[in-house]
């Protein structure tokens, strides 16, 4: 099977919010909730594919500096694995602003559980709430 590198960022606000961002319609696991990012593409580090995808998804600018390894994901899904790093990041320039429909919501650490999300990142919830 083969193995995907996605990158993902829990971005965090100054009163220790995470963004989380809805999977639109259409796409796979469409309604769930995740974290900003998407897939690493060849020649890529992960975090430049991070800053890539924030400017697509979000319209704001960070910098590797500011992308700190949080914990990661290994998840194997029907037809690929997915090794995803989570980054945590706390600074960035310009407002968060969906460029690409999907909503968006600044979401409190005790409240990370009431929404679902892909089954890979519910390993993740408990290493972020250590982390906030
Ligand atoms: N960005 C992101 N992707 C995640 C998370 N959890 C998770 O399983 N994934 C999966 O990682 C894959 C890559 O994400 P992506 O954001 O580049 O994918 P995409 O929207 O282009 O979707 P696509 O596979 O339909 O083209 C998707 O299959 C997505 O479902 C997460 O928290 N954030
Ligand atoms: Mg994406």
């Amino acid at each position: 099977m083969k193995t995907v590198l996605v990158s993902a960022v829990s971005l965090i606000d100054p009163d220790g919010r995470v963004l989380l961002a809805q999977r639109p319609e259409g796409k796979s696991m469409a309604g769930l909730w995740e974290f900003p990012g998407g897939k690493v593409e060849p020649g890529e580090t992960p975090e430049a594919a991070l800053i890539r995808e924030l400017q697509e998804e979000l319209g704001i600018d960070t910098w590797a500096s500011c992308l700190a390894p949080l914990s990661f994901a290994s998840h194997s899904y029907e037809d690929f694995h997915l090794l995803m790093p989570l980054f945590a990041c706390r600074k960035w320039k310009g407002v968060v602003h969906p460029q690409e429909g999907q909503a968006l919501k600044w979401v409190g650490a005790k409240q990370l559980r009431d929404y679902p999300m892909p089954p890979a990142d519910i390993p993740l919830i408990a290493a972020l709430q250590m982390w906030l």
